[in-house]
Protein backbone atom coordinates (compact mmCIF):
# COMPACT_ATOMS: atom_id res chain seq x y z
CA UNK A 1 0.00 0.00 0.00
CA UNK A 2 1.29 3.60 -0.52
CA UNK A 3 -0.29 5.75 2.09
CA UNK A 4 -0.04 9.03 3.15
CA UNK A 5 -0.12 11.14 6.28
CA UNK A 6 -0.97 14.44 5.58
CA UNK A 7 -0.65 16.41 9.14
CA UNK A 8 1.55 14.66 11.38
CA UNK A 9 0.98 15.82 14.80
CA UNK A 10 -0.43 13.71 17.86
CA UNK A 11 -2.16 11.26 16.04
CA UNK A 12 -0.41 11.13 12.92
CA UNK A 13 2.91 10.14 14.30
CA UNK A 14 0.77 7.32 16.28
CA UNK A 15 -1.05 6.17 13.33
CA UNK A 16 2.79 6.15 11.73
CA UNK A 17 3.94 4.47 14.13
CA UNK A 18 1.18 1.96 14.29
CA UNK A 19 1.78 1.43 10.52
CA UNK A 20 5.62 0.53 10.28
CA UNK A 21 5.50 -1.51 13.22
CA UNK A 22 2.40 -3.66 12.01
CA UNK A 23 3.30 -6.69 10.07
CA UNK A 24 -0.40 -7.57 8.53
CA UNK A 25 0.16 -5.84 5.25
CA UNK A 26 3.41 -3.82 3.30
CA UNK A 27 3.40 -0.59 3.31
CA UNK A 28 5.44 0.18 -0.14
CA UNK A 29 5.41 3.63 0.69
CA UNK A 30 5.05 5.96 3.68
CA UNK A 31 4.47 9.84 3.02
CA UNK A 32 4.25 11.97 6.05
CA UNK A 33 3.83 15.71 5.97
CA UNK A 34 2.88 18.40 7.69
CA UNK A 35 4.18 22.56 7.59
CA UNK A 36 7.52 22.13 9.96
CA UNK A 37 9.49 18.96 8.88
CA UNK A 38 12.59 19.86 11.34
CA UNK A 39 11.28 17.01 14.00
CA UNK A 40 10.43 14.22 11.45
CA UNK A 41 14.13 14.20 10.66
CA UNK A 42 14.45 10.41 12.50
CA UNK A 43 12.04 9.12 10.25
CA UNK A 44 13.87 9.81 7.40
CA UNK A 45 15.85 6.56 8.44
CA UNK A 46 12.61 4.44 7.75
CA UNK A 47 13.69 2.76 4.33
CA UNK A 48 9.79 3.22 2.84
CA UNK A 49 9.16 6.62 4.53
CA UNK A 50 9.04 9.97 2.69
CA UNK A 51 9.17 13.25 4.76
CA UNK A 52 7.72 16.07 3.00
CA UNK A 53 5.85 19.85 3.32
CA UNK A 54 4.34 19.13 0.10
CA UNK A 55 0.86 17.97 0.43
CA UNK A 56 0.45 17.78 -3.36
CA UNK A 57 3.46 15.82 -3.80
CA UNK A 58 1.86 13.37 -1.13
CA UNK A 59 -1.18 12.97 -2.73
CA UNK A 60 0.46 12.32 -6.07
CA UNK A 61 2.72 9.05 -4.34
CA UNK A 62 -0.05 7.49 -2.66
CA UNK A 63 -3.55 5.55 -3.10
CA UNK A 64 -4.84 5.84 0.27
CA UNK A 65 -4.38 9.55 2.05
CA UNK A 66 -5.24 9.93 5.62
CA UNK A 67 -6.09 13.85 6.73
CA UNK A 68 -4.84 14.08 10.33
CA UNK A 69 -4.90 18.13 11.04
CA UNK A 70 -6.86 19.85 13.51
CA UNK A 71 -10.60 20.71 12.59
CA UNK A 72 -9.69 24.27 11.69
CA UNK A 73 -7.36 23.26 8.89
CA UNK A 74 -9.03 20.54 7.26
CA UNK A 75 -10.75 23.12 4.81
CA UNK A 76 -7.65 24.61 3.25
CA UNK A 77 -5.85 21.27 2.70
CA UNK A 78 -8.88 20.19 1.08
CA UNK A 79 -8.86 23.42 -1.24
CA UNK A 80 -5.02 22.68 -1.70
CA UNK A 81 -5.39 19.11 -2.75
CA UNK A 82 -8.69 18.34 -4.47
CA UNK A 83 -7.39 19.31 -8.13
CA UNK A 84 -4.92 16.09 -7.45
CA UNK A 85 -7.12 13.81 -6.52
CA UNK A 86 -8.56 10.93 -8.50
CA UNK A 87 -11.89 9.41 -8.08
CA UNK A 88 -10.72 5.89 -9.20
CA UNK A 89 -7.33 6.06 -7.33
CA UNK A 90 -7.71 7.24 -4.42
CA UNK A 91 -9.23 6.84 -0.90
CA UNK A 92 -9.25 9.53 1.59
CA UNK A 93 -9.38 8.46 5.03
CA UNK A 94 -10.67 11.17 7.68
CA UNK A 95 -9.50 11.73 11.11
CA UNK A 96 -11.25 14.39 11.70
CA UNK A 97 -13.73 15.42 14.35
CA UNK A 98 -16.77 16.78 14.05
CA UNK A 99 -16.25 17.22 10.48
CA UNK A 100 -18.84 14.84 8.05
CA UNK A 101 -17.82 12.80 5.15
CA UNK A 102 -20.45 15.36 3.49
CA UNK A 103 -18.75 17.98 4.83
CA UNK A 104 -15.50 16.86 3.11
CA UNK A 105 -16.88 15.82 -0.38
CA UNK A 106 -18.87 19.36 -0.61
CA UNK A 107 -15.25 21.13 -0.52
CA UNK A 108 -13.59 18.60 -3.09
CA UNK A 109 -16.83 18.43 -5.16
CA UNK A 110 -15.83 15.02 -6.65
CA UNK A 111 -17.30 11.21 -6.14
CA UNK A 112 -13.54 10.26 -4.15
CA UNK A 113 -14.10 7.70 -2.00
CA UNK A 114 -14.31 8.88 2.02
CA UNK A 115 -14.22 7.20 4.41
CA UNK A 116 -14.60 8.47 8.31
CA UNK A 117 -12.17 7.36 10.87
CA UNK A 118 -11.98 7.62 14.93
CA UNK A 119 -8.74 6.05 15.57
CA UNK A 120 -7.33 6.59 18.67
CA UNK A 121 -3.27 7.38 20.14
CA UNK A 122 -3.18 3.67 21.34
CA UNK A 123 -3.16 3.14 17.34
CA UNK A 124 1.17 3.45 18.03
CA UNK A 125 1.10 0.29 20.18
CA UNK A 126 -1.24 -1.30 17.65
CA UNK A 127 -4.34 -1.37 20.37
CA UNK A 128 -6.53 1.19 18.90
CA UNK A 129 -10.20 0.87 18.76
CA UNK A 130 -11.13 2.72 15.59
CA UNK A 131 -14.46 3.16 14.31
CA UNK A 132 -15.37 3.54 10.58
CA UNK A 133 -18.11 4.75 8.58
CA UNK A 134 -18.84 6.19 4.99
CA UNK A 135 -21.35 6.96 2.38
CA UNK A 136 -22.09 5.16 -0.70
CA UNK A 137 -19.05 6.39 -2.76
CA UNK A 138 -16.93 4.54 0.14
CA UNK A 139 -18.66 1.53 0.65
CA UNK A 140 -16.78 -0.72 -1.89
CA UNK A 141 -13.25 0.74 0.37
CA UNK A 142 -14.54 -0.04 3.42
CA UNK A 143 -12.92 -3.33 3.52
CA UNK A 144 -9.43 -1.94 3.21
CA UNK A 145 -10.25 0.57 5.66
CA UNK A 146 -10.76 -2.47 7.62
CA UNK A 147 -7.50 -4.13 6.85
CA UNK A 148 -5.56 -1.17 7.52
CA UNK A 149 -6.73 -0.48 11.16
CA UNK A 150 -7.25 -3.47 12.21
CA UNK A 151 -3.79 -4.09 11.54
CA UNK A 152 -3.10 -1.45 14.35
CA UNK A 153 -5.97 -3.07 16.86
CA UNK A 154 -10.06 -3.68 16.28
CA UNK A 155 -12.28 -1.56 14.10
CA UNK A 156 -16.04 -0.89 14.29
CA UNK A 157 -18.31 -0.19 11.55
CA UNK A 158 -20.95 2.84 12.71
CA UNK A 159 -23.54 4.92 11.60
CA UNK A 160 -21.50 8.30 10.76
CA UNK A 161 -24.20 10.13 13.35
CA UNK A 162 -22.86 8.43 16.04
CA UNK A 163 -19.47 9.39 15.53
CA UNK A 164 -19.07 12.16 17.80
CA UNK A 165 -20.19 9.70 20.83
CA UNK A 166 -17.60 7.28 19.23
CA UNK A 167 -14.83 10.42 19.46
CA UNK A 168 -15.53 10.99 23.13
CA UNK A 169 -15.69 7.32 23.94
CA UNK A 170 -12.97 6.03 22.28
CA UNK A 171 -10.42 8.85 21.59
CA UNK A 172 -10.91 11.17 24.35
CA UNK A 173 -11.63 8.17 26.28
CA UNK A 174 -7.48 7.53 26.16
CA UNK A 175 -7.47 10.66 28.32
CA UNK A 176 -10.02 9.90 30.89
CA UNK A 177 -8.49 6.54 31.42
CA UNK A 178 -5.06 8.07 31.64
CA UNK A 179 -6.40 10.24 34.60
CA UNK A 180 -7.77 7.69 36.46
CA UNK A 181 -5.09 5.33 36.57
CA UNK A 182 -3.13 8.38 37.25
CA UNK A 183 -5.33 8.93 40.54
CA UNK A 184 -4.83 5.24 41.43
CA UNK A 185 -1.02 6.13 41.73
CA UNK A 186 -1.53 8.93 43.83
CA UNK A 187 -3.56 6.55 46.10
CA UNK A 188 -0.57 4.17 45.95
CA UNK A 189 2.21 6.72 46.50
CA UNK A 190 -0.14 7.70 49.70
CA UNK A 191 -0.24 3.84 50.57
CA UNK A 192 3.66 4.04 51.05
CA UNK A 193 4.69 2.82 47.61
CA UNK A 194 7.47 4.91 45.22
CA UNK A 195 5.98 6.20 42.16
CA UNK A 196 7.16 3.87 39.50
CA UNK A 197 5.94 0.96 41.29
CA UNK A 198 2.50 2.83 42.20
CA UNK A 199 2.22 3.46 38.19
CA UNK A 200 3.19 0.11 37.69
CA UNK A 201 1.11 -1.15 40.11
CA UNK A 202 -2.13 0.52 38.78
CA UNK A 203 -1.25 0.10 34.98
CA UNK A 204 -0.98 -3.98 35.38
CA UNK A 205 -4.21 -3.31 37.40
CA UNK A 206 -5.88 -1.68 34.72
CA UNK A 207 -4.54 -3.73 31.78
CA UNK A 208 -5.76 -7.02 33.74
CA UNK A 209 -9.35 -5.61 34.93
CA UNK A 210 -9.62 -5.02 30.55
CA UNK A 211 -8.01 -8.41 29.90
CA UNK A 212 -10.55 -10.00 32.03
CA UNK A 213 -13.57 -8.56 30.12
CA UNK A 214 -12.04 -8.97 27.04
CA UNK A 215 -11.47 -12.56 27.33
CA UNK A 216 -14.61 -13.29 29.50
CA UNK A 217 -17.38 -11.07 27.95
CA UNK A 218 -18.71 -10.76 31.42
CA UNK A 219 -20.06 -7.90 32.79
CA UNK A 220 -18.02 -5.38 34.67
CA UNK A 221 -20.67 -6.17 37.98
CA UNK A 222 -20.29 -10.14 37.06
CA UNK A 223 -16.07 -9.55 37.56
CA UNK A 224 -16.49 -6.64 40.69
CA UNK A 225 -18.51 -9.57 42.32
CA UNK A 226 -15.78 -11.52 42.58
CA UNK A 227 -13.29 -9.27 43.86
CA UNK A 228 -15.86 -8.00 46.70
CA UNK A 229 -15.83 -10.27 49.88
CA UNK A 230 -18.43 -9.69 52.05
CA UNK A 231 -17.50 -6.63 55.05
CA UNK A 232 -14.38 -6.49 53.22
CA UNK A 233 -12.35 -3.68 52.06
CA UNK A 234 -13.01 -3.68 48.45
CA UNK A 235 -17.08 -3.02 48.83
CA UNK A 236 -16.12 -0.62 51.33
CA UNK A 237 -13.59 1.42 48.74
CA UNK A 238 -15.93 0.80 46.41
CA UNK A 239 -19.44 1.94 48.30
CA UNK A 240 -17.02 5.18 49.09
CA UNK A 241 -16.17 6.20 45.86
CA UNK A 242 -19.88 6.12 44.46
CA UNK A 243 -20.84 8.02 47.51
CA UNK A 244 -18.20 10.35 46.02
CA UNK A 245 -19.88 10.64 42.58
CA UNK A 246 -17.23 8.25 40.79
CA UNK A 247 -19.49 6.91 37.83
CA UNK A 248 -21.38 9.78 37.90
CA UNK A 249 -18.78 11.98 37.39
CA UNK A 250 -17.46 10.02 34.68
CA UNK A 251 -20.72 10.10 32.62
CA UNK A 252 -21.37 13.90 33.38
CA UNK A 253 -18.00 13.98 31.70
CA UNK A 254 -18.47 11.80 28.73
CA UNK A 255 -21.98 14.28 28.08
CA UNK A 256 -19.95 16.86 28.85
CA UNK A 257 -17.02 16.30 25.96
CA UNK A 258 -19.74 15.20 23.82
CA UNK A 259 -21.62 18.46 23.69
CA UNK A 260 -18.41 19.98 22.59
CA UNK A 261 -17.86 18.31 19.50
CA UNK A 262 -21.32 19.85 18.30
CA UNK A 263 -19.36 22.76 18.94
CA UNK A 264 -16.45 22.15 17.13
CA UNK A 265 -19.23 21.04 14.12
CA UNK A 266 -20.41 24.56 14.23
CA UNK A 267 -17.14 26.49 14.10
CA UNK A 268 -16.28 25.37 10.38
N1 LIG B 1 -4.96 13.53 19.31
C1 LIG B 1 -5.82 12.51 19.39
O1 LIG B 1 -5.78 11.67 20.29
C2 LIG B 1 -6.91 12.38 18.36
C3 LIG B 1 -7.13 13.36 17.40
N2 LIG B 1 -8.12 13.21 16.48
C4 LIG B 1 -8.28 14.21 15.45
O2 LIG B 1 -7.11 14.17 14.66
C5 LIG B 1 -6.77 15.45 14.17
C6 LIG B 1 -5.35 15.80 14.58
O3 LIG B 1 -5.26 15.90 15.98
P1 LIG B 1 -3.83 16.03 16.67
O4 LIG B 1 -2.89 15.07 16.06
O5 LIG B 1 -4.08 15.97 18.11
O6 LIG B 1 -3.43 17.52 16.23
P2 LIG B 1 -1.96 18.12 16.10
O7 LIG B 1 -2.11 19.59 16.16
O8 LIG B 1 -1.04 17.45 17.04
O9 LIG B 1 -1.52 17.69 14.62
C7 LIG B 1 -1.92 18.38 13.49
C8 LIG B 1 -0.70 18.47 12.59
O10 LIG B 1 -1.09 19.05 11.35
C9 LIG B 1 0.01 19.76 10.83
N3 LIG B 1 -0.50 20.73 9.88
C10 LIG B 1 -1.21 21.87 10.11
N4 LIG B 1 -1.47 22.51 8.95
C11 LIG B 1 -0.93 21.74 7.97
C12 LIG B 1 -0.86 21.87 6.56
N5 LIG B 1 -1.38 22.92 5.92
N6 LIG B 1 -0.24 20.90 5.85
C13 LIG B 1 0.30 19.82 6.48
N7 LIG B 1 0.27 19.66 7.82
C14 LIG B 1 -0.33 20.61 8.55
C15 LIG B 1 0.66 20.38 12.06
O11 LIG B 1 2.07 20.53 11.89
P3 LIG B 1 2.71 21.88 11.27
O12 LIG B 1 2.23 23.01 12.14
O13 LIG B 1 4.19 21.65 11.29
O14 LIG B 1 2.18 21.96 9.89
C16 LIG B 1 0.40 19.35 13.15
O15 LIG B 1 1.55 18.56 13.39
C17 LIG B 1 -7.82 16.40 14.75
O16 LIG B 1 -8.79 16.66 13.78
C18 LIG B 1 -8.38 15.64 15.92
O17 LIG B 1 -9.70 15.99 16.18
C19 LIG B 1 -8.89 12.09 16.44
C20 LIG B 1 -8.71 11.08 17.34
C21 LIG B 1 -7.73 11.15 18.40
O1 LIG C 1 -9.71 16.51 22.03
C1 LIG C 1 -10.06 16.47 20.83
O2 LIG C 1 -10.84 17.31 20.38
C2 LIG C 1 -9.54 15.37 19.93
C3 LIG C 1 -10.63 14.46 19.50
C4 LIG C 1 -10.46 13.21 20.30
C5 LIG C 1 -9.15 13.33 20.87
N1 LIG C 1 -8.63 14.52 20.64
Amino acid sequence: MKIALIGVGNLGLSIAKGLVDQTNFDVEQLVLTKRNVSNLDGWKKHPHVLVTPSNIDAVRASDIIILCVQPSQINTILNEIKDELDEKRHLLISTITGRKIQDIADVIGKKVAIIRSMPNTAISVRESMTCLSTNANGKAKIGLAEEIFNAMGETMVIDENKMQAATVVCASGIAFWMRLIRATTQGAIQLGFDAPDAKEMATQACLGAATLLLESGNHPEEEIDRVTTPMGCTISGLNEMEHEGMSSALIKGLMKSYEKISQIMIEK
